[in-house]
């Protein structure tokens, strides 16, 4: 759909993501257990804002919120994450949310954006325990990632030093950006797991009394 969409091919996308061939394709069950009016973690994020790293996410969620994106009108690889306006993204228990990653931002020439987002405490962070299911869609690690030739754009600044990197690479990339010496990161890697950015504006507010009393509370 997305390539008809663009005009493109019907095969453009699914002829790199032959499920025959090696990838990084996973999935992952996250609890986020609740906060305790005494945690210090009321007022951090409860995942830092990043984009993901592959094709498209599947996020499968509960109707607790929290998830945030950012407005994709970005261009260029300085972001200022902090002066951001971010949006809530609804929560249907119903439905699937599917997050664009940066392997459709490489193959589009930023025409679709790798969605930013983070996940921050709400009120009801604070009694129940959050569970969010994702299925992270991947390519073919030896697919490239250059921009499909019909979408290439002149202006086009990639966030990423990799263009013409293969997707074995960028996850490569992305890992050392999270979890090894920033120095080695690319600029636009650094992100998710970075936890020690502090939400000012978000302050975690008991909904009941029990929660005031225990850190637990019934909905
Ligand atoms: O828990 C969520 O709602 C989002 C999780 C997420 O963004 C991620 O794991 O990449
Ligand atoms: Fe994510």
């Amino acid at each position: 759909m997305i390539a008809l969409a663009l005009d493109l091919p019907l095969n453009q996308f699914t002829s790199q993501h032959d499920p025959l061939v090696e990838n990084f394709d996973n999935f992952e069950l996250m609890h986020y257990p609740p906060i305790t009016p005494s945690s210090e973690d009321t007022t951090k994020f409860r995942i830092s804002p990043h984009t993901d790293w592959g094709t498209l996410t599947l996020l499968f969620q509960q109707s607790i919120g929290g998830l945030q994106v950012r407005p994709p009108h970005y261009t260029s690889p300085e972001l200022d994450l902090d002066d951001e306006i971010w949006t809530s993204a609804p929560v249907f228990n119903d439905m699937v949310l599917v997050n664009i990653g940066d392997m459709l931002e490489f193959w589009t020439a930023g025409a679709l954006k790798s969605t930013w987002h983070r996940v921050v405490p709400t009120a009801l962070h604070g009694c129940v325990d959050r569970y969010t299911f994702a299925y992270f869609l991947h390519p073919n690690k030896n697919a490239v990632l250059v921009p499909i030739e019909a979408m290439k754009r002149d202006g086009w600044v990639p966030r990423f030093a990799g263009i013409g990197r293969t997707a074995e690479e960028h996850i490569h990339a992305r890992i050392t950006g999270v979890h090894g010496r920033r120095e080695e990161a690319d600029k636009g890697e650094v992100g998710k797991g970075v936890q020690s950015v502090v939400v000012k504006e978000v302050v975690v507010q008991p909904v009941c009394k029990e929660w005031a009393d225990s850190g637990r509370c019934e909905i």
